[in-house]
């Protein structure tokens, strides 16, 4: 199969993902792809075929005026269609010849022109090595070609009688997924820096690496958001009742994917009429409407010092699942409301007397049902394979369920810096309508309460909580062959070393001021599915994301002590993870995209 080398351009690198969603759309495979900043003299070695020109200098300041993305893209005839899509050199001329090229969208002009593709097979080759030298070579910081690393004290390499015995083939899984992890993580940055070091020669190379990697570090933070947890469950089986005690618990904040959707529709924004007529018809609204409402309102709560976030209401499908872990983050864990319908209808019925909703009546609660088994029910059961849902037995009276989820969110929780003197408040949780954050005064009640560390046991002034990455299943590296990862989902897509599904089929979206629909990170492998249209309008007016502060510490909350919640109550609490803190793999660079703690 053929492949090309794309960047994109510091100009257009904030509309990365838009760009990375056509490539998918058309057919490529990223095949790798890294964020990197360029320096001058790595700029210079990439076009050297223009040393001399009169317009290098003002390219290689372009070039490294901001970050880059670069991509190996794979597809029959790769470079040409490569180029195809790219259009025109010159953006100016791209809008009127080839209105929907990338230059065209995202360019500016002749020499701020959004991307860069490889001309010739030569070329690809060339500048594939420049940006992703194989492993264990380093590139030749004279030509930007790669060469043999040397070995240890610089002595030739071993002849091959010498060669050390054939690897088991974990080794080689694990070789594989660290070059992976290197290639993607930290190649790029690491050959300029070293690039510079070799032409500055400082006296303390060590101090100037250091300080190198910090200045032009693509990836400062890990997730940028609150923690996540899905709230999961047949309409009417609790969901908004119990994230209302969390919220007033926990400090954390309540985001209904429901709510977010009837504001649009209230909005009388472009699609608000087609959600509006979906929510009447029980049908589940495209993941990318969703996703953006639902990142924009993580964005806020994460900015406002939410130490978690409830996403109530979504994934309602499997491929909504795999979107969103590629657009926004994964899930510490799922809370299942277990309820039968005759539960749900008798109480949709008596919330139907008030709500308003238009969707509270029994023939659209027929419909929400029958959504609801037959495609939000398999986001359980895929959550469920990856042993991350806590199932709970919803037809128990409110302060029953409550009990237990405070268990399970007590429990999933570290208890961390006893000082109460290093502790401070949690922000004021943004909450839906009805819940009620609790004061700074009951807050001090709660604080002489009994610790959650040990029931009964005297507790401190106030408890720091932290999630412990190592009780959240789904956040410690995830094996590739793990049973369980395979999805469902006929467009399933690799991502790295994990199969994940992506949204197959989605409505044809009208134009609106929504939040971009952003796709996977750069650093994960895509492939297209075929029929992935979840593409942006053209003219669809996309906001930029808005940068997401750095994760605040977790806003300090003291949950009462629950009482034991028995056995019933939880139906499938999976507490054999909950329990044990499994250790991360001492090799951790097995993850290709691990989660900070
Ligand atoms: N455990 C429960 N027992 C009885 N009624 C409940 C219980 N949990 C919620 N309800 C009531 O059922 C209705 C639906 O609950 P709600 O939390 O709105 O569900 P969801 O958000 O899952 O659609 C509400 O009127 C609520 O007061
Ligand atoms: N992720 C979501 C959440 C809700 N919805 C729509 O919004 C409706 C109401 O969802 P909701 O979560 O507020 O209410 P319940 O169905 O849980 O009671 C659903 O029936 C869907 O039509 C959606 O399309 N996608």
């Amino acid at each position: 199969m053929e492949q090309t080398l794309a960047l994109v351009k510091p100009d257009a690198f904030a509309r990365k993902d838009e760009v990375v969603l056509k490539v998918v759309s058309a057919g490529f495979t990223v095949e790798k792809s890294a964020e990197l900043q360029l320096t001058p003299a790595r700029a210079a070695q990439f076009y050297a075929e223009h040393a001399g020109k009169p317009f290098l200098d003002d390219l290689c300041n372009f070039m490294c005026s901001g970050r880059v993305l670069a991509m190996v893209l794979s597809k029959e005839g790769a470079i040409k269609a490569w180029r195809e899509l790219m259009g025109p050199t010159d953006s100016v001329a791209a809008r009127s010849t080839a209105p929907d090229s990338m230059r065209a969208l995202f360019g500016t002009d002749k020499q701020k022109n959004a991307c860069h593709g490889s001309d010739s097979p030569e070329a690809a080759a060339r500048e594939i090595a420049f940006f992703f030298p194989p492993s264990g070579e380093i590139p030749d910081l004279a030509t930007g070609a790669a060469q043999a690393a040397p070995m240890e004290g610089g002595a030739a390499a071993e002849p091959a009688a010498n060669a050390p015995p054939a690897r088991s083939e974990g080794q080689v899984r694990a070789a594989a997924l660290a070059k992976e992890y290197l290639e993607t993580k930290l190649t790029g940055t690491l050959t300029g820096a070293l690039a510079e070091l070799a032409k500055d020669t400082p006296a303390d190379p060590i101090a100037y690496l250091v300080d190198y990697l910090r200045k032009f570090n693509p990836h400062p933070q890990g997730s940028p958001y609150a923690k996540i947890v899905f709230v999961l469950g047949g309409p009417g089986s609790g969901k908004g009742t119990q994230s209302a005690n969390i919220v007033r618990d926990f400090g954390w904040t309540h985001v209904s994917a429901g709510d977010l959707l009837r504001d649009e529709v209230q909005s009388k924004s472009t699609q608000g009429k087609m959600i509006g007529d979906m929510i009447k018809n029980g049908q589940i609204v495209p993941g990318h409407i969703t996703i953006g409402l639902l990142k924009k309102a993580i964005v806020k709560a994460t900015d406002a010092g939410a130490p978690g976030v409830l996403v109530d209401g979504f994934p309602r499908k499997v491929d909504q699942a795999g979107m969103f872990e590629k657009m926004v983050a994964k899930a510490e864990f799922t809370l299942f409301f277990d309820c039968p319908e005759k539960v749900m209808e008798e109480r949709l019925l008596e919330r139907g007397k008030t709500s308003g909703r238009s969707d509270d009546n029994i023939k659209s609660i027929k419909k929400r049902f029958k959504t609801f088994v037959e495609q939000s029910m398999p986001v359980i059961d895929y959550y469920e394979a990856k042993g991350s849902v806590r199932r709970i037995n919803a037809t128990k009276p409110v302060d029953e369920v409550y009990r237990t989820i405070n268990a399970i969110f007590t429990e999933a929780m570290q208890v961390g810096n006893e000082k109460a003197a290093s502790l401070t408040a949690p922000a004021a949780p943004p909450a839906r309508a009805g819940s009620k954050p609790k004061p700074q005064a009951q807050l001090a009640e709660v604080a002489k309460m009994p610790s959650n560390k040990s029931e009964g046991e005297a507790g401190p002034a106030l408890t720091r909580h932290v999630f412990s990455t190592a009780l959240a299943p789904n956040v410690v590296a995830e094996q590739p062959s793990a049973e369980g990862q395979e999805m469902p989902a006929s467009a399933a897509v690799p991502v790295g070393s994990e199969t994940l599904p992506v949204e197959a089929a989605v409505a044809p979206e009208p134009a609106a001021p929504y939040v971009a629909p952003v796709v996977a990170p750069a650093e994960t492998s895509l492939e297209a599915p075929a029929e992935l249209s979840a593409e942006p309008a053209d003219d669809q007016a996309l906001d930029p994301e808005p940068e997401p502060k750095p994760k605040p510490e977790p806003a300090l909350a003291p949950p009462p002590p629950p009482p034991p919640a028995s056995d019933s109550d939880v139906l499938s609490p999976r507490s054999d993870q909950l329990q044990a803190a499994p250790e991360l793999p001492e090799d951790s660079a097995q993850s290709p995209t691990p989660m900070p703690a």
